[in-house]
């Protein structure tokens, strides 16, 4: 991306959907999904990034531009072995990733690596957050988005704009204190356009899903549901 794209891209609405490890989700069916969400965010003029499993990143990117893994190791380019590494899928056209996701938790000096590493690779960081003090810390590293997600509600299908709106309008407050360019996504248990609606209403800029889309039985029909609730916000 261009800075001009960047910037662009930083002003929209986020709607991140973690394909994780999901059965449904194996072989050829992740391009399936990611076709899926480009028809609709293309409809809706609507940024939807999917984040399909590491050795799908690739082959997904291939047909998708909004892809960022899962996960990223902070190991160095060379003779390191089995790790993903950021300068290495960004040639396969990776633009971001999560980081410190709650199933995959990382040091605190590693989250600073990678948010750098991947800010001087012009790539996209989200870093991922348990509560609100966790907030605050990462969000002085000022990476492209914060994404406070209480473990609990994880996979529950209780969402957090629901059941605990206060962590969002917290984040929120904690994510501007640090007074840089961070925003802030919200998940958990998101799984309806209502339960979208009610995250952009508190104040977060988008949504961190898996299991609502991932899951549902018609995925265009869910993702479609979710993108309505940003149109109309
Ligand atoms: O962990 C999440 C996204 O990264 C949230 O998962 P669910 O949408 O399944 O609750």
């Amino acid at each position: 991306m261009i800075y001009g794209q960047v910037q662009d891209f930083l002003n929209s609405n986020l709607f991140i959907i973690n394909f994780k490890n999901y059965d449904e989700i194996s072989g050829t069916k992740s391009a399936r999904l990611a076709k899926s969400a480009a028809k609709i965010a293309k409809k809706h003029k609507l940024k939807i990034v999917v984040c399909p499993p590491q050795h799908l990143l690739a082959e997904v990117a291939r047909s998708s531009s909004d892809v960022y893994a899962q996960h990223l190791d902070n190991s160095k380019v060379g003779s390191t072995t089995g790790y993903v590494i950021p300068e290495i899928v960004k040639k396969s056209r990776v633009a971001g990733a999560l980081i410190n996701h709650s199933e995959h938790r990382i040091p605190s000096n590693e989250i600073e690596d990678l948010v750098k590493r991947l800010r001087e690779l012009q790539m996209i960081s989200v870093v991922c957050v348990q509560d609100v003090s966790e907030a605050w810390v990462y969000a002085q590293l000022n990476p492209d988005y914060i994404a406070i997600e209480p473990p609990e509600l994880i996979g529950s299908g209780k969402a957090v704009s629901k059941e605990k709106p206060e962590i969002i309008t917290e984040s929120v407050k904690a994510v501007k204190k640090a007074n840089n360019s961070t925003q802030l996504l919200c998940g958990a248990g998101i799984v309806s356009g209502t339960d979208v609606s009610k995250a952009l209403e508190l104040g977060a800029k988008g949504i961190l899903v898996a299991s609502g889309i991932v899951k549902a039985k018609n995925w265009e029909r869910a993702i479609e549901e979710f993108a309505l609730a940003f149109v109309r916000k």
